[in-house]
């Protein structure tokens, strides 16, 4: 309620599907850019496939974002997406199987781990709230996950500091699963506005909460401003899983949030809604 960022350990996400996806990250952006083109964002109805250095950018003050990504969301084992997802509904956009045997494999395997590991986590959230334990489990049926793939090219020598790896931002989703490489890059922002070091912790996953849980709790739970700045020397990979509420759900402050000092300060709107202007205003694409 106070820092908005945490790390967990012992979170039950086997060590192989970690290494599995991170070595599919590493062969994707490693691909020819016309076969990662192939499968542009700006093919997709609903923000899936490939993001290009500079395709995005996460703060309007900057001027583009200095990573590669590739996005993804919920399919089932045929590799059907949901058709009711309203603003959000669409396929997802994969390489091509004979270029990257074995890659749609391995990024549904880590998708799918890391769902579970985050249906585990609202429970604590709802206790934190002192809400029924299940309060959001009507509301996570359809997991509303977004799973990326990203890639950060060292910023060397004199470098232009409105463009940085991804600008100052919060996120959009309930709460967010960070997996990191040991690579140093990640920043949150805290109350006294100074940017304090999400530091690499092998076997740990950072999670930062988002715009979501900070809107359903009128703010009780705090979005997290945070970036990230790779001046290493070496290339940093992270694979961010957005978790949110399914996206027919109407965000609306919870009644225990509100008070005559504390008025609702967002107005409702469904999640898939809610998170598709978010992500249209970081995008270029117009849509
Ligand atoms: O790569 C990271 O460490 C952070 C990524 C991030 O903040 C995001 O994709 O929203
Ligand atoms: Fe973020």
């Amino acid at each position: 309620m106070n820092v908005g960022f945490f790390y967990i350990k012992n979170h039950g996400v086997a060590e192989e599907t970690i290494a599995s996806a991170l070595a599919a990250a590493k062969r994707f952006f490693a691909l020819p850019l016309a076969s990662k083109e192939a499968i542009d964002m700006s093919k997709s109805t609903n923000f899936k496939g490939y993001t290009p250095l500079l395709g995005e950018n996460s703060n309007p003050e900057n001027r583009g974002d200095l990573h590669e990504g590739f996005d993804i969301g919920w399919e089932d084992s045929s590799g059907s997406a949901r058709a009711d997802d309203g603003a959000m509904s669409g396929a997802n956009l994969w390489p091509d199987e004979q270029e990257l045997p074995g890659f749609r494999e391995a990024v549904m395997q880590y998708y799918n781990a890391v769902v579970s590991l985050g249906k585990l986590m609202f429970p604590i959230f709802a206790l934190a709230l002192n809400l029924p334990e299940d309060f959001f489990a009507d509301k996570t049926l359809k997991p509303a996950a977004i799973l990326r793939l990203l890639y950060y090219p060292s910023q060397d020598g004199l470098v232009d500091d409105r463009i940085q790896g991804i600008g100052a931002h919060t996120d959009y989703e309930c709460f967010t699963i960070l997996w990191q490489d040991e690579v140093p890059a990640l920043q949150a922002l805290n109350l006294d506005k100074k940017w304090v070091d999400a530091t690499p912790i092998p076997g740990t996953f950072v999670v930062n909460l988002g715009d979501q849980l900070a809107r359903w709790t009128n703010d009780v739970f705090k979005s997290t401003v945070h970036r990230a700045i790779n001046r290493s020397g070496v290339e940093r990979y992270s694979i961010p899983l957005f978790f949110g509420s399914d996206y027919d759900v109407v965000l609306e402050a919870l009644p225990s949030c509100v008070s005559a000092e504390r008025p609702p300060k967002y107005e409702p709107i469904t999640a898939g809604e809610y998170v598709r202007s978010r992500i249209a205003e970081t995008y270029g694409h117009g849509k």
